[in-house]
């Protein structure tokens, strides 16, 4: 149809009782006599990341790059089949901003999935190895074919729950992909009609809580709308160059923090319009929250009108104690001024240091 992005709504491999069902219907088998690894690249999960060619059909002389996760001999069938869940899930897709599945070689050993080669890896690793080098265009860019991919498939009522700049991927081009559907997940759907899921495969049942909406954390409810909140912290990851979200804090304070309405600060020279794209994504009431949709028309809108990207953000919270320190005499409390600033979290901070009148605030200064 005119208009119409996706046809069909993505399929859980796990509805299939046979397993090995899904990969037939989704996933190009390959004869491994047109596979040619060349080198490990990598580690996972379930055995090694290698770059390699792959002939092409139909003109054996012509060979593509590609990269080939192997399943390590002697894995059991629960691995193995945990393992061509990823190939399942990713041979349903065909966007450009989603990482492409070549097939998958089940019928010999070792059991291989094939994708195209990513020359640029991870998203996270590639910026720390490239920090400062990029023009904001760039980052915006990147940006916009995240927000593209994540769009295609959240029409397709596929929710990632694990949206984070080391599950994006990155070409020769810098055109970044989504990747890493391995996490499947069994999915029973609830009284409250949303979809709450057992994490059976994340690893002992971890959620990466510093990428994870409130509500997904919470009670567990994962939408293409906490999918938005994840995709505001890699806006934060991107335009930090790979900076770890909430640095060292742990996860309950990150959580305690969300809770209390803190946000990451804006990065280092990140412009105003994207700061507020985060902040957007991170509204509390995930219904407020943009879709992804509106994500990829704001950012093509900023990335046709540069001038948009000019207005730095203001990224460090204002230093309380400055030398244009505030007149305290209008506070009747040091909560009261601390709330006045966002900074209520800070309180006993100031109680400990015996601080506990504005007076004694005043006198800091
Ligand atoms: C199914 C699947 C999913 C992802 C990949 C993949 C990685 C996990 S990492 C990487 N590419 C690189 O790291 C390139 C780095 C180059 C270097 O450091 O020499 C890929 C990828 N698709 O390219 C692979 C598969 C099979």
């Amino acid at each position: 149809q005119v208009g119409s992005t996706t046809s069909r709504s993505y399929i859980d491999p796990h509805t299939y009782e046979d397993p090995n069902q899904a990969v037939k219907e989704f996933a190009r088998e390959i004869d491994a006599s047109y596979i040619t690894i060349e080198a490990i690249i990598g580690g996972g999960e379930f055995g090694d990341v290698c770059r390699g060619k792959l002939k092409v059909l139909g003109s054996p002389s012509v060979e593509v790059d590609v990269a080939i996760k192997t399943l390590k001999p002697g894995s059991t069938d629960k691995a193995r089949n945990d393992f061509l869940t990823e190939a399942s899930i990713m041979g349903q897709f065909e966007h450009p901003n989603v990482i492409f599945l070549q097939g998958v070689v089940t019928r010999s050993n070792p059991v291989m999935i094939i994708t195209e080669y990513m020359e640029n890896g991870s998203l996270d690793t590639f910026l720390r190895a490239n920090d400062g080098k990029f023009q904001v265009l760039q980052l915006v860019g990147m940006l916009r074919g995240i927000a593209s991919g994540m769009q295609y498939l959240s029409e397709m009522n596929y929710v990632h729950r694990d949206l984070a700049a080391r599950n994006v991927l990155v070409n020769a081009q810098l055109v970044c992909k989504i990747a890493d559907f391995g996490l499947s997940r069994e999915i029973e759907s609830t009284t409250e009609g949303a979809y709450t899921t057992r994490f059976s495969n994340f690893q002992g049942g971890k959620i990466p809580v510093r990428w994870t909406a409130p509500e997904a954390i919470a009670f567990r409810k994962f939408t293409s709308a906490s999918d938005v909140w994840s995709f505001g912290i890699v806006v934060w990851e991107v335009m930090s160059y790979g900076e770890r979200p909430y640095w060292n804090w742990s996860n309950q304070d990150v959580i305690k923090s969300i809770e209390k309405g803190y946000r990451l600060p804006a990065p280092m020279d990140c412009p105003e319009t994207i700061y507020q794209l985060m902040l957007d994504c991170w509204q509390k009431e995930r219904t407020h929250r943009p879709m992804f949709m509106s994500i990829v028309k704001t950012l093509d809108k900023l990335i046709r009108c540069p001038d948009t990207l000019r207005r730095i953000a203001q990224n460090r919270s204002v230093n309380p104690l400055s030398s244009d320190a505030p007149d305290m005499t209008q506070f009747g409390s040091v909560n009261e001024w601390l709330c006045s600033i966002k900074m209520a979290r800070y309180l006993d901070n100031f109680e400990q240091a015996g601080i506990v009148s504005p007076k004694a605030v005043a006198r800091l200064t």
